[in-house]
């Protein structure tokens, strides 16, 4: 049985369509990742499928649980990533990790996972007084604090420079291996190519294709997913 399942999902704001009879369907231990244009409807589908957005149709499925009724008990089992760092300048990282951790009934051991994201020697600065990318590795820790069983990490590698992007990657293929679901937003190309299982191309409110990065370029005839996703997205 998929781990997430979205039938027909509809979302509009006001007159705007930001997504139009999506579906698709995420398998447990995948990394799935959402890709899609500016503005395709991307972050909004995972908004409702955690619960914080309120489609107008369709139906949806996260851990056999209703995003929508569900949503004190999926909060428990689905960890996410903020898009923005958005903590107070003056938290600690420990302090923050701990008050999140402090949400869940089965938290990670904080220590563990600051040293598997490497932020041990951080871990008594102010989040304020953090590089860009280590913010976005509390953003990534604060995901996975809660042992979560799906993780919606968005944006995971923003910001990032080439040596921490691939040690990010690393961390997400471990989160993996250990059962968790991944649901992957991104624009990066190469992200998609070297972390994701299946894929998802959003263009303008729609699920334009689903597969493999190998079964995009093959159905495109192209070699590389850059310009499958070009042509998928109908911008060759
Ligand atoms: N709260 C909102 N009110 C009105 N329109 C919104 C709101 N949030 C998003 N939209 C619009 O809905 C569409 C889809 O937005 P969404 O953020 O889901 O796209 P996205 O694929 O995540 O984009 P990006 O890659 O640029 O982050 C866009 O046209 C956006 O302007």
């Amino acid at each position: 049985m998929p781990i997430i399942e979205v039938t027909n999902l509809r979302k509009t704001y006001g007159e705007h369509v930001a997504v139009d009879d999506v579906s698709f369907h995420v398998e447990q231990g995948e990394i799935f990742g959402i890709l899609g244009t500016n503005g395709a409807g991307k972050t909004t589908t995972v908004e409702c499928l955690q619960g914080l957005r309120t489609p107008d149709s369709g139906t949806m499925s996260v851990l056999g649980l209703d995003p929508g009724k569900d949503h004190n008990a999926l909060r428990q089992r689905l960890g996410s990533q903020l898009q923005e760092s958005r903590l107070p300048e003056k938290l600690k990282v420990q302090e923050a990790l701990d008050l999140y951790a402090s949400f869940y009934a089965n938290p990670a051991d904080t220590g563990d996972l600051l040293a598997k994201l490497g932020l041990t020697a951080q871990r008594n600065k102010y989040f304020g007084k953090l590089s860009g990318g280590q913010k976005q590795r509390v953003s990534i820790a604060l995901a996975l604090v809660g042992s979560p069983e799906v993780a919606v990490l968005d944006e995971l590698t923003t910001g990032l420079d080439p040596h921490a992007r691939r040690d990010t990657w690393k961390l997400v293929e471990g989160v993996r291996d250990t059962g968790v679901t991944v649901l992957l937003v991104t624009h990066f190309m190469e992200e998609a190519e070297r972390l994701c299982d299946r894929l998802a191309v959003f263009d303008a409110g729609r699920v334009v294709a689903t597969g493999t990065p190998a079964e995009l370029r093959d159905r495109t005839g192209k070699s590389t997913l850059d310009d499958a996703f070009v042509t998928l997205t109908g911008r060759d």
